[in-house]
């Protein structure tokens, strides 16, 4: 089978690699038609099914997945989001999100300020690409869960759903 990830994000294309170890995995550039940093739940969820719908529009795979992370307020708090979107040729959509973690008050204030989180990820940890890497819920768990794998989490909730409903 092939599968097309609307990215070019080397921590969700090994995601979906990890989880569709068996198959042909590609990579698309599929745009998430949302903000460059998505402020909710809602909008991170639709920016991860605009770029599964854009990537099989743009590739030759059977099913698409798009990945898209972001961040929401719980009361007056942020808290980094990710989203999940696995689309197939007959227009099923199946969704998932992934763990979330609250963020600390001074990447907060940077991002209530318009920046986007992988750039405050980069100064705050003095690294570069953090949002290719461990992401920053693997700075702020000690590097127990890495952005790559949250989004595993994400591709197996996603490929669960495909299968219960579509394979049995
Ligand atoms: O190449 P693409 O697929 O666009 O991946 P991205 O990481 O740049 O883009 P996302 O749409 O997933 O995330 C939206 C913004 O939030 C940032 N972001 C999201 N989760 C992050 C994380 O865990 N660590 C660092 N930055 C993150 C990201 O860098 C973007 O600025």
């Amino acid at each position: 089978m092939s599968i097309v990830i609307g990215s070019q994000n080397p921590a969700k294309i090994a995601a979906v690699k990890d989880v569709f170890a068996q198959d042909e995995v590609m990579a698309a550039d599929a745009p998430s038609q949302v903000s460059d940093q998505p402020f909710s739940d809602a909008e991170t969820r639709l920016g991860a099914i605009n770029r599964a719908f854009n990537a099989l529009k743009s590739a030759s795979g059977e099913i698409a997945i798009g990945l898209e992370g972001g961040i929401m307020y719980v009361d007056n708090e942020l808290y980094l989001c990710n989203w999940g979107a696995l689309v197939t040729r007959n227009n099923n959509i199946f969704t998932a999100s992934g763990a979330r973690i609250l963020l600390p008050v001074e990447i907060a204030d940077e991002l209530k300020k318009g920046m986007e989180l992988g750039d405050v990820m980069d100064a705050y940890a003095k690294k570069q690409d953090v949002r290719k890497k461990e992401g920053a819920i693997g700075i702020f768990t000690n590097e127990r869960i890495s952005r790559q794998d949250m989004f595993v989490h994400v591709v197996q909730l996603l490929r669960g759903q495909w299968e219960y409903w579509e394979e049995t």
